[in-house]
């Protein structure tokens, strides 16, 4: 069975993803949808993609796609999301899901009540370097996994009229860079119990940088760092009681992981991603969707909320009060 993509929203990172469905055989892009008809026929001309369809209201109409792939900007995913699941639509919806508890609960309750498959495409989690990490992990081989250290920060400041700073789409270093260490930390250790961070806001009211420390009740932590004003390698490690495993630069999309236990040499693991490394989301999307399942077990809707509710902590301690933004499909 081949199962029937949409794009919704064809930005830069829907041009990246989009590529790698050449790897995934049972999926096929077969449509896209942009506010501007022209984007659309361009995207789709660019990509061989059969149907355009102007304004996102209409793909959801389109009974030839099972799956859409929402790649708008944050706050401007969760009106999609919802009216896609209304109509029977699977989504995959990209990081960060939304930018509140709220709407990310409101979107896995409805997915919940229709059994419709929701996701969000945090691809980190399906690179093979950090399955075999969890792999690692379950089997004992650094012992009792006590702590996670990891950051993320781009120096990208200059882009004053692009969404990074702007606060009507989610911008700011949380929402799109922080995302990643707090998911990382919540796949390792699970929901914290403690959450306390430091940071600034620029001009335009958007967090430019954060320290995030997170506590669990038996003093298991995680030290996490986002910006977007300095440049950081992007590297992220877990400790236990035998050793740490390193993930290396760039930790949300790695291609090797290293192994230090106690006593040992360290070992080199390398597991290089399949095309530029959304395949693997997109193949574990299309094998679920075509499964008839609900969600994801690798990137549950609960993993989803509970760093959801890391990020909204965050957002409230540096005074963000992050919008969703309107209902325009
Ligand atoms: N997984 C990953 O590696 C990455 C994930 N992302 C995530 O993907 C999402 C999109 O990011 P990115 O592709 O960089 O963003 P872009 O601004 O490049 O593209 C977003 C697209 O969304 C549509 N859109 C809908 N509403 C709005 C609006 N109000 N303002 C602007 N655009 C709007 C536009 O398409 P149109 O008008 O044609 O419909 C636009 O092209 C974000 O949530 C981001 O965090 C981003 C980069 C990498
Ligand atoms: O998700 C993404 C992938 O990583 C980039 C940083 O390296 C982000 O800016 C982008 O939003």
């Amino acid at each position: 069975m081949t199962v029937r993509w949409g794009v919704v929203g064809p930005g830069r990172i829907a041009e990246m993803v989009v590529r790698d469905f050449t790897h995934v055989p049972d999926a096929e892009v077969v449509a896209v949808a942009s506010r501007s008809a022209e984007r659309a026929g361009a995207f789709a001309s660019r990509h061989g993609i059969g149907r355009t369809h102007t304004g996102y209201r209409a793909i959801l109409d389109d009974p030839e796609v099972d799956v859409l792939y929402i790649a708008t900007p944050h706050p401007q995913h969760r009106a999609v999301a919802l009216a896609a699941i209304e109509a029977g639509k699977a989504i995959m919806v990209e990081k960060a899901f939304t930018v509140s508890s709220v709407a990310t609960r409101e979107i896995a309750a409805a997915s919940r009540r229709t059994g419709v498959f929701a996701m969000e495409a945090m691809w980190t989690r399906f690179f093979p370097a950090v399955v075999r990490l969890r792999e690692l992990l379950a089997d004992g081989a650094i012992g009792e996994v006590r702590s996670v250290q990891a950051d993320l920060g781009v120096r990208n400041l200059t882009d004053a009229g692009d969404r990074y700073l702007a606060p009507e789409l989610g911008g700011g270093a949380l929402f799109d860079l922080a995302v990643y260490p707090i998911s990382f930390a919540q796949m390792v250790l699970g929901e914290p119990s403690v959450i306390a961070a430091t940071g600034a806001l620029g001009p335009t009211g958007v967090d430019l940088e954060e320290s995030i420390l997170l506590g669990w009740p038996d003093g298991r932590s995680a030290a996490l760092q986002a910006s977007l004003r300095c440049a950081m390698p992007g590297s992220a490690r877990v400790i236990g009681t035998d050793g740490w495993i390193e993930v290396p630069p760039r930790f949300h999309h790695p291609d090797r992981i290293e192994l230090h236990r106690h006593g040992a040499e360290p070992e080199e693991i390398v597991l290089p991603a399949t095309g530029g490394g959304y395949a693997h989301e997109i193949a574990e999307v299309t094998a679920r969707v075509a499964a008839g399942e609900q969600e994801s077990p690798v990137m549950p809707l609960a993993d989803t909320i509970a760093v959801q509710d890391v990020m909204a902590a965050v957002a409230d301690q540096l005074g963000m009060i992050p919008e969703e933004g309107p209902a325009t499909l």
